[in-house]
């Protein structure tokens, strides 16, 4: 945990993401359209897509999942691509986004936890830990420009970062609606959720397992900008610019101060939130009702 220009105070070795990665082609490079240097190269995964600019310092990060549902291997290659940007130190700024139309992020991949065994349901949601930690912590500028719709886990990761920007698109709901699948958000979402939005909108939002429309999750702060779906890329930029102006110094330390105290509690208490999370999700009446609204997702298609 080095502190200094290029500060780096997310705790890098919480897990070895490489040790995930099973089967994932992440590391490959490819000329980005158009050719250029190193600075146009993409690097990225089957499920994330990273364009660098190195111009800028910035990179957009676009996840390419089916939904972008946050499956073990998606986590993985997310935590890979963030370590990668953040030990560049060209990068000091992620936009990240989607590129599955109409999804920004479908949340917990349930297929991760439905019917599976306590192993894999505890690996599957250690790398959820690493990713929010990872994100939270993140020493970089992190934006979320959210075209698509954001429930549950896919709020998270966009509250993980330090700005949102949302299309304007009535089916481009967001927040934590795990009540409503008959879940309960862990201490650190709600936690999250609460730094966010404040403690009795979380306490009305949680326990309604409220999706907001754009106009209420502004309104409410879980979103900084609404604007037209066609603006939210450009918009984005424009609040990347804003936070990059500020010395990166000032500004991480700035932003470490306001979060370790969350992120600290999570790890002070991660295998007994590890441990719950397998205990609760492995009961029969909570893999029931994940497996009846799973079924429900899949008839509701066309
Ligand atoms: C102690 C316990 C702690 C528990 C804490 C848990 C904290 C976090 C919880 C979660 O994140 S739970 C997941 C919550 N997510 C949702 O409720 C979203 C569900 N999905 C949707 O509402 C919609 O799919 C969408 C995201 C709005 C997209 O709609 P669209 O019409 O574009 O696509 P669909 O046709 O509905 O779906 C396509 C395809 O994707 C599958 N799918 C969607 N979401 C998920 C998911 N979360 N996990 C797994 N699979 C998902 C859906 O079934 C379709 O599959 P196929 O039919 O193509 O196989």
């Amino acid at each position: 945990m080095a502190l200094a220009s290029g500060v780096r105070f997310a705790p890098r070795a919480l897990l070895r993401p490489w040790a995930l990665l099973r089967g994932t082609t992440l590391g490959r490079t490819e000329p980005a359209a158009g050719g250029g240097g190193d600075g146009a190269r993409r690097f990225g995964s089957q499920r994330v897509l990273v364009e660098p600019d190195a111009a800028s310092g910035v990179a957009v990060m676009k996840l390419r999942n089916p939904s972008n549902a946050l499956s073990l291997e998606l986590l993985t290659e997310l935590v890979i691509s963030l370590e990668k940007l953040e030990n560049d130190k060209t990068f000091r700024g992620i936009i990240l986004t989607s590129d599955c139309p109409r999804v920004f992020c479908a949340g917990l991949d349930l297929t991760e936890i439905c019917g599976r065994n306590p192993a894999h349901c505890a690996e599957y949601w250690k790398a959820m830990q690493e990713l929010w930690l990872r994100m939270y912590l993140s020493s970089l500028v992190l934006v979320a420009a959210i075209n698509g719709a954001c429930p549950a886990g896919g709020c998270i990761i966009a509250l993980s970062c330090d700005c949102r920007v949302l299309a304007d698109n009535p089916k481009y709901r967001i927040g934590l609606n795990e009540t409503l699948l008959g879940i309960i958000a862990p201490f650190w979402l709600k936690d999250t959720y609460v730094n966010t939005i404040g403690h009795r909108a979380s306490e009305q939002a949680l326990q309604l397992g409220s999706l907001f429309p754009p106009a209420e999750a502004l309104q409410v702060g879980l979103v900084d900008q609404v604007v037209p779906e066609d603006q939210v890329q450009s918009t984005a930029l424009s609040e990347m610019a804003r936070w990059l102006a500020v010395p990166d110094h000032a500004r991480q330390l700035t932003k470490n101060m306001m979060r370790k105290a969350t992120a600290d509690r999570l790890l002070r208490q991660r295998d007994a939130d590890t441990q719950n999370f397998v205990s609760f999700v492995c009961r029969d009446s909570i893999q029931k009702s994940l497996q009846a609204y799973l079924e429900k997702l899949r008839q509701r298609k066309g």
